[in-house]
């Protein structure tokens, strides 16, 4: 497709997006807008964006499509100016926010005048922020969710066009619908493992070990603890109401929990535990959730000098990016297991198949 795109705010998602339209149209002109200038600057310099502004009026003026990939309560006021700039005839302006009914309700002023409001949320993403994280693979086969005013809207097609270079699968849905469902997969466990972190921060003090021993496991299931505190603060205002009920329902079944342990019922604490993993065990293990899963593999290694940049290097020499790498286990008497983390599949299994051929070592999927 030819035309303008206009990315407001060049962090992880809107560099992401940038790249992914950059591949697909590549005779469209990708122009950014950043608060922060340096953002900007590099977001040029990686070739995220063709140029950038320094106002948002210069960007707008021409623009065929905006994205707007600011945190939500950033974008909603992001809205409401949008309404007072005069905006290309037929424009098309979506968004990337993680909530989606306020920032619909915004938009409704924005509908009219030949412009269309498009709700957007890619379901895929990381703790990182910022543009140097941005990728082109990030939303490959991960769920796009869109929330137009209109169903079947000619528009909509429109912006899956522009979006093709994402290779998402789009789904529509309600605001109201979207809200309620991410809240209980994606907004509330980032509450809780904040709020698990703190549990630890506040023992912290008395016991001095207490940092060394949760560096394993408890580090892993409060990883999405580390995000961006402006956009969770963001999105926990954005979506209140549901994360409150939420937050009752959760105490309820804590209190549930406490009654079993102060009355000593072994037999209810076996059925919260086996209902849990019942359920969990259930769930799908391929595909892109709404918090991305991680395409792990582990290589057993002795613990010499030299072997992790070994593999390093043999990734590295065929084109296979990581994404982590963390060294699990290593004490003089056994060997150390590595970590290596992908950004997808088809990585992970070329590298475990790279790794078994050309390397002495054990090399596993979990
Ligand atoms: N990080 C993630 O995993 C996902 C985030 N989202 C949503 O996408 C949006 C963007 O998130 P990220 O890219 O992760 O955040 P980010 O922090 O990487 O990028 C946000 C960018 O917006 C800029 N910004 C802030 N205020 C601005 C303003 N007034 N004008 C222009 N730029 C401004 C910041 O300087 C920053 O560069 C958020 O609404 C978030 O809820 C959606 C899916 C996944
Ligand atoms: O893995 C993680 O850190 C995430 O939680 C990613 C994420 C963050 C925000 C979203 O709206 C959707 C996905």
């Amino acid at each position: 497709m030819k035309g303008n795109v206009f990315v407001i705010g060049l962090g992880l998602i809107g560099g992401s997006i940038a790249l992914a339209i950059k591949k697909e149209h590549p005779e469209a002109k990708v122009t950014g807008y950043d608060a922060k200038l340096e953002e900007m600057k590099m977001a040029k310099a990686l070739m995220v964006v063709d140029d950038y502004v320094e106002t948002i009026q210069d960007g707008v003026r021409g623009a065929d499509l905006i994205i707007l990939a600011t945190p939500v309560l950033v974008t909603e006021k992001l809205i409401g100016q949008l309404g007072q700039m005069e905006l290309k005839e037929n424009v098309i302006i979506t968004d990337t926010g993680s909530t989606k009914e306020s920032i619909m309700a915004k938009a409704q002023r924005l509908a009219g005048n030949n412009t269309v409001f498009i709700g957007g949320h890619p379901m895929a993403g990381s703790h990182k922020s910022g543009v140097t994280a941005a990728s082109l693979s990030l939303f490959e086969n991960a769920f796009y969710l869109l929330t137009p005013f209109h169903e079947q809207d000619q528009r909509t097609e429109e912006l899956k066009q522009w979006l093709k270079g994402t290779k998402a699968n789009f789904i529509t849905v309600s605001p109201e619908m979207h809200d309620e469902m991410v809240a209980v997969i994606s907004h509330f466990p980032h509450v809780i493992a904040a709020s698990l972190v703190h549990l630890v921060k506040d023992a912290d003090a008395e016991y001095p070990l207490l940092k060394r021993l949760a560096a394993g496991g408890f580090r892993d299931i409060t990883r999405i603890a580390s995000s961006s505190p402006q956009m969770w603060a963001d999105i926990s205002c954005g979506n209140r109401e549901n994360l409150i009920r939420l937050l009752d329902r959760w105490a309820k079944n804590l209190q549930e929990v406490k009654k079993a342990l102060a009355d000593n019922k072994y037999e209810l604490l076996h059925r919260f535990y086996a209902e849990a993993k019942q359920y969990r065990d259930c769930l799908p293990i391929s595909g892109s959730g709404a918090i991305p899963s991680f395409y792990d593999l582990f290589v057993d290694i002795p613990d010499v000098p030299g072997v992790v940049s070994q593999i390093t290097n043999k990734l590295a020499e065929k084109g296979i990016s990581i994404t982590n790498i963390r060294i699990l286990e290593a004490r003089e008497d056994i060997y150390g297991v590595l970590r290596i983390s992908f950004r997808s599949e088809n990585d992970r299994d070329l590298a475990m198949n790279l790794l078994k051929k050309e390397t002495p070592h054990e090399v596993y999927i979990q």
